[in-house]
């Protein structure tokens, strides 16, 4: 399943093993849980893992919230993060769900830790802010660097099978889903050359995120939802 939620322009996916029922969420959204943790129930899964693709700057994870709704789940982000959670991933790691499975690759660039979860039979991949679709994470803040961005998005998306559906963590245009091959040949930052996409990178000049003075700290603690509400 694909899920919305429009203050932050925020995708959360809903992965899941229809024999086993195992199911895997990806940055899920504090004031969306209960809507998700309904839709976990109401399907009959059994939810092994909240996963983060990063420690996030402009929303609250939904992870901490899940666990309390849905015991048994564990929250996961990349131990490059440096936030807590049940499960510390990094690069070449997978999360299992009956019989698929997330592969991790590191993409740091728009955060340190920021990671791209690859189903197994390489046919999706979920980029978080790492790539979006004709567009790219911001390297303004956090742990941001454009070169670090263009090596990660070129090593490790772009090497994808064209095919491959690309799932961003946000849309502000309304676009829900892209390939590989689309953004390869397509997006307008990551066609250029590294010179020309550093500066553009740091010349964006984007207002800072609404939320981020009080996300980034409670995202440090994504799997500890009562120090933050
Ligand atoms: N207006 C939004 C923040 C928008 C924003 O900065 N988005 C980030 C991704 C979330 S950390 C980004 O990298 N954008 C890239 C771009 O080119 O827009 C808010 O206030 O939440
Ligand atoms: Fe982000």
């Amino acid at each position: 399943s694909g899920l919305f939620e429009p203050k932050s322009c925020t995708y959360t996916y809903l992965l899941a093993d229809v024999k086993s029922k195992e199911a895997i969420v990806i940055d899920p959204v504090l004031e969306m849980a209960k809507r998700d943790a309904a839709l976990v129930r109401e399907l009959g899964l059994s939810l092994l893992y909240a996963a983060n693709t990063h420690c996030h700057a402009d929303h609250i994870t939904g992870t901490g919230l899940l666990k309390k709704l849905l015991p048994g789940c564990r929250s996961v982000i990349s131990r490059d993060s440096g936030a807590s959670a049940d499960v510390l991933i990094q690069e070449g790691h997978s999360l299992k769900f009956g019989a698929f499975a997330l592969e991790t690759r590191s993409s740091p660039g728009h955060t340190d830790g920021c990671l791209t979860y690859v189903l197994n039979d390489k046919t999706m991949a979920f980029t978080g802010d790492a790539l979006l679709i004709r567009g790219c994470g911001r390297t303004d803040f956090q742990q941001g660097s454009p070169e670090t961005l263009y090596r990660s998005v070129h090593q490790k998306i772009f090497t994808l099978p064209g095919d491959c559906l690309i799932y961003p963590a946000h849309d502000y245009t309304g676009q829900t889903v892209s390939t590989v091959e689309e953004e390869r040949t397509l997006n307008p930052r990551l066609t250029l050359s590294m010179e020309a996409f550093v500066r553009v990178m740091n010349n964006l000049d984007l207002p800072k995120p609404q939320q981020i003075d009080f996300a980034v700290p409670a995202n440090l603690k994504c799997g500890i939802q009562d120090s933050v509400v």
